[in-house]
């Protein structure tokens, strides 16, 4: 599918399915956060299996506790004129960046950020922060950053959601998610999607940043076998993620083997052409 040839050819026939876009809340104003994901049916921390549907069936006490479209309407109309809540009158913008591990998407984030306005964030660097901060599930992650493998989608996605709604902003870079099916399951239609880069770039070339960047980063992962580990993860779980937004006519693929500065010029050009206003970050 993607014409340049790449070491990284997805599973042959892998089919990913349409994500369900389930609309839950949408406005920061009327639930109390910016829950632009589906936390439905995702799987537990340890990685079992989702709820089953039973825990979904309204039942009759649930049914009368659900507000009637009257009370929505009028809850809809109190949030938006109270001064204090925060006003969110249109959908966030999001990017979703990817591409391999040491493709250059956190390079080219931050001169996103500092052009274009936008708020960077990394869904593998909210799970360092969570290892950090010794939370119950820091060990679990971090053992699962070491063998390369995905973090139960639950994890992450209440990281992504809890850093969406405590930035106050509305355009966002997501980098490193959705990182597979899971991931991308989970994503809510209350954001605009304007698109995903892509950077690609060839196994051997990551190989060699990641080694480099290895003898200062400090990362569990950086090493030889973590690295073959993620390069595996990759191309099973992600690159199918990556060639689904490309058949939808989402994905803009960056040749990222090439300076700094070259690949930065061509992200400009697709910020450009996306017709998404360049604003500085100060004045969001
Ligand atoms: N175009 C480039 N040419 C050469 N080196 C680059 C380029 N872009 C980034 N690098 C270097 O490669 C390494 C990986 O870059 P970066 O951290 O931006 O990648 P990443 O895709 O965010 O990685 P990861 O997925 O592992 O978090 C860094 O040391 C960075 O300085
Ligand atoms: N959606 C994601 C993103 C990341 N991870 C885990 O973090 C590791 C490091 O991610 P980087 O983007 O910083 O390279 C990655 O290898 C995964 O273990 C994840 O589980 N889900």
């Amino acid at each position: 599918m993607w014409g340049r040839s790449s070491q990284f050819e997805g599973a042959e026939g892998n089919n990913i399915s349409k994500p369900r876009l389930v609309f839950e809340r949408i406005q920061a104003n009327m639930g109390g956060g910016l829950s632009v994901f589906r936390k439905k049916n995702t799987a537990a921390a340890d990685g079992s299996e989702p709820a089953s549907a039973k825990e979904e069936k309204p039942t009759e006490e649930s049914r009368q506790s659900q507000p009637s479209r009257e009370e929505e309407k009028e809850e809809m109309v109190q949030s938006l004129s109270n001064p204090v809540t925060p006003r969110v009158t249109e959908q966030p913008i999001v990017v979703f960046v990817l591409g391999g591990p040491g493709a250059g998407k956190g390079t080219q984030c931050a001169k996103i950020v500092e052009h274009f306005g936008f708020e960077h964030l990394s869904a593998g660097d909210l799970l360092r922060a969570e290892i950090k901060s010794g939370s119950e599930n820091g060990e679990m992650i971090a053992n699962m950053i070491k063998e390369g493998r995905i973090v139960p989608s639950e994890v992450t996605v209440d990281l992504l959601d809890k850093a969406m709604t405590k930035s106050g902003r509305s355009r966002f870079l997501i980098d490193g998610f959705p990182r597979d099916e899971r991931n991308n399951q989970n994503w809510e239609d209350a954001t605009h999607l304007a698109f995903v880069l892509f950077f690609e770039v060839p196994e051997s070339v990551l190989e060699e940043r990641l080694l480099k960047r290895g003898e200062s980063s400090g990362r569990s992962d950086d090493n030889i076998e973590s690295i073959k580990k993620r390069f595996h993860t990759y191309k099973e779980s992600s690159l199918p993620i990556i060639q689904y937004y490309d058949a939808k006519g989402k994905a803009v693929k960056i040749n990222g083997d090439r300076p700094v500065e070259e690949v930065w010029a061509e992200v400009q050009e697709q910020f450009a052409k996306s017709n998404i206003p360049p604003t500085p970050r100060n004045n969001q």
